[in-house]
């Protein structure tokens, strides 16, 4: 319940349906095709389901992934908690060179945060990983996530020796916006 589905949905339709999604069963798929750098790039996203029962489904799928995005949601302590046992999980099953992100998604609900964002940050750089926080709902930062994934496996395909590599937490750290920190009303 963290908003796997919703931030799918809204990446790949711009659209939040609230509340309308039965909890996902094993694996659902979305094609969504992205332009990176004048360049199209085919994103095969796979949206897993959350709940410990479906596990031996789920894990079956981290073997072939290029990348994870691993979500939890900033009003709920014990999604955010399990995060390092999901890393673990990560580790046993996908790929060494798998690219992860982390990502604090419901940020809109600002009111109810149960976990601050340098809270997130922290684990994020414990595990090198790149971090921001999104929205589902108001669509903050969820085209940069996939983006930048995207980014990141294109030029690690294309790379030639003596290139310079992407850095993914600069771009991000360039592109995101800190959500709720500049509206006034
Ligand atoms: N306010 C707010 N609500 C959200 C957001 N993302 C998801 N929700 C709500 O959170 C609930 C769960 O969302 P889902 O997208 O079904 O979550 P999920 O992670 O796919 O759930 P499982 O498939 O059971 O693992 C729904 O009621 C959504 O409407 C968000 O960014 N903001």
């Amino acid at each position: 319940g963290v908003g796997k589905t919703s931030l799918l949905v809204q990446f790949d339709q711009g659209k939040f349906i609230p509340g309308s999604f039965s909890a996902t069963v094993g694996i659902g798929f979305t094609n969504k095709e992205v332009t990176v750098d004048n360049v199209k790039v085919k994103l095969q996203i796979w949206d897993t389901a959350g709940q410990e029962r479906f596990r031996s489904v789920t894990h079956a799928y981290y073997r072939d992934a290029h990348a994870l995005l691993l979500l939890y949601d900033i009003t709920n302590k014990s999604s955010f908690d399990n995060i390092r046992a999901w890393l673990t999980e990560i580790h046993e099953y996908a790929q060494t060179d798998v690219v992860i992100m982390l990502l604090g998604n419901k940020a809109d609900m600002s009111s109810e945060r149960a976990i601050r964002r340098d809270e997130g940050e922290r684990l994020a750089r414990e595990y090198s990983v790149p971090f921001m926080e999104t929205s589902a709902k108001t669509g903050v930062n969820v085209e940069l996530a996939f983006t930048a994934v995207a980014k990141e496996l294109k030029h690690r395909a294309a790379r030639h020796p003596n290139e310079s590599k992407f850095q993914i937490h600069e771009y991000i750290e360039s592109q995101k916006e800190k959500s709720g920190c500049c509206s006034y009303f």
